[in-house]
């Protein structure tokens, strides 16, 4: 087997910092249409994962693969090009430009450069209701989310990965977040990979989940399925041992 079967995933990852295996043999796949959450503890491997699926780390072992082909060589501008989109946990704007200046060098920032219909398209995707003369730092944490996915939205990628977007949001934030991504997944055919630790977030919004513990998967499947999975319920609720 060369491929993974979804539209986008990975093969045998591992990655090691210094002497520590930080992950380990990582498979995944997402196929358009699915929201596939990646949960576990805090340092299991989950961001790391993101850092290599988009390309800014380089795995010590597996491969990458995009509809079909192996991009596990492939730099990460080229990877964005091709459709893949990531976001970060921390939603950093560019503090002095407006919400219309940010998204104007979005536009712009390499070719084929948007027109501004495409841009008040992205954010009526990620439902940003600010007016674009507003200065981006002045933003709250979902509405700097949204502008920065609206980013990513003009370019119409084909699979988001995004890391803890539900992090620091309220519960009706996080309600909305749930109906922008369903939107995105189910109408656009996104294909949608989500890191969250919190369990009981997912369930609302994933349609599979791949449990990463101590840099290992331990479990997939739905969200009900890999919650009453007693190795993720040690994961999550045991004390290591010790001694
Ligand atoms: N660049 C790096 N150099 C050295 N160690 C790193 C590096 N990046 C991550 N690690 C280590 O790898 C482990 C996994 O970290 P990672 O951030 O990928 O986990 P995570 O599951 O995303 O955790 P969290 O939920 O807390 O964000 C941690 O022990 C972390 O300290």
């Amino acid at each position: 087997m060369t491929d993974v079967d979804g539209i986008f995933g990975c093969r045998g990852i591992g990655i090691s910092f210094g002497n520590r295996a930080i992950l380990k043999n990582v498979s995944l796949a997402v196929s358009p249409g699915e929201v596939l959450g990646l949960v576990g503890p805090n340092g299991a491997g989950k961001t790391s994962l993101f850092e290599i699926l988009c390309g800014r780390y380089t795995a010590t072992a597996g491969q990458v693969f995009m509809e079909g082909r192996d991009i596990t060589a492939m730099a990460v501008h080229d990877r964005a090009r091709a459709g893949l989109a990531r976001t970060y946990q921390s939603p950093v704007v560019p503090g002095a430009l407006t919400i219309g200046e940010t998204l104007r060098a979005a536009r712009y920032a390499y070719r084929p450069f948007k027109t501004r219909m495409e841009a008040e398209w992205a954010c009526h995707l990620a439902n940003l209701r600010q007016p674009w003369d507003r200065l981006a730092g002045s933003l709250d944490t979902f509405d700097r989310r949204k502008l920065l996915l609206a980013c990513l939205l003009m370019r119409k990628p084909k699979v988001l990965l995004l890391d803890e977007p539900a992090s620091g949001l309220i519960n009706s934030e996080i309600d909305e977040l749930d109906l922008i991504i369903r939107r995105l997944v189910d109408e656009y055919g996104i294909a949608a990979i989500l890191i969250e630790h919190r369990l009981e977030l997912l369930s609302a919004i994933a349609d599979r989940a791949v449990v990463l513990d101590m840099g290992e998967v331990i479990a997939t499947g739905t969200p009900r399925e890999v919650f009453e999975n007693p190795r993720v319920l040690a994961a999550y609720f045991e004390e290591p041992a010790h001694g």
